[in-house]
């Protein structure tokens, strides 16, 4: 087995026992493991990605903003690109939601390549799995404010991969949320 793959099966299963206790919002109760590994998937399935670091940090994503995996306890299994990608799509879970909702907007656009693509590839996954089925609580408002914020977001990440932007602008031609 060549050493990407040993790579990213040990990723994944740093991730799995990171996330082992959560689960989605769906009332399904989906594990939530499905949705970084179905981030990284389509980076690679859909945007023909093949960057080892990219793919490593979008299973990783979520680790540092919902568990209680630190940056550095990514960069010493993961080394220091693959924990500055996750550092850069981070939230700061200790601000107002609103406000980390702006800091996102804002912040888009000054990220790397790297975690621009993290960036597009977990907006296009939420906002399916938003159409696949509604959280537990969402009203309808509250969804297509989603898709409004999102975006917002997804315009400053323009330029980072055609494929991916292409299926996002088609999620919200159908929404009736203008790129
Ligand atoms: N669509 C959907 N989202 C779910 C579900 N379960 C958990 N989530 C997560 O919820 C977040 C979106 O919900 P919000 O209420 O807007 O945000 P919050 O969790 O940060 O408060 C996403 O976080 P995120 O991945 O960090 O991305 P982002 O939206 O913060 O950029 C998404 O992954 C689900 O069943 N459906
Ligand atoms: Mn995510």
């Amino acid at each position: 087995m060549n050493s990407d793959a040993v790579l990213l099966l040990e990723t994944v299963n740093f991730a799995a026992e990171k996330h082992r206790n959560q689960r989605r919002k769906d009332p399904e109760a989906t594990p939530y493991i499905n949705h970084p590994i179905g981030v990284a998937r389509i980076l690679s399935h859909e945007g023909g990605v093949t960057d080892i670091e990219v793919l490593q940090a979008a299973v990783l994503h979520d680790t540092v903003e919902d568990t209680d995996t630190s940056l550095a306890e990514l960069e010493a299994a993961f080394g220091p690109i693959v924990a500055r990608i996750v550092e850069e799509v981070t939230d700061d879970k200790r601000l107002p939601k609103q406000e980390r909702k702006r800091q996102q907007v804002e912040h888009a656009p000054l990220c790397s390549g790297q975690a621009k693509l993290v960036k597009l590839a977990d907006k296009l996954y939420n906002l399916r799995d938003l159409i696949r089925s509604t959280p537990a609580g969402w009203t309808a408002e509250r969804v297509q404010e989603y898709f409004v914020w999102a975006r917002e977001v997804v315009r400053g990440l323009k330029g980072t991969n055609p494929a991916l932007e292409e299926k996002l602008e088609e999620l919200f031609r159908q929404r009736g949320v203008q790129l």
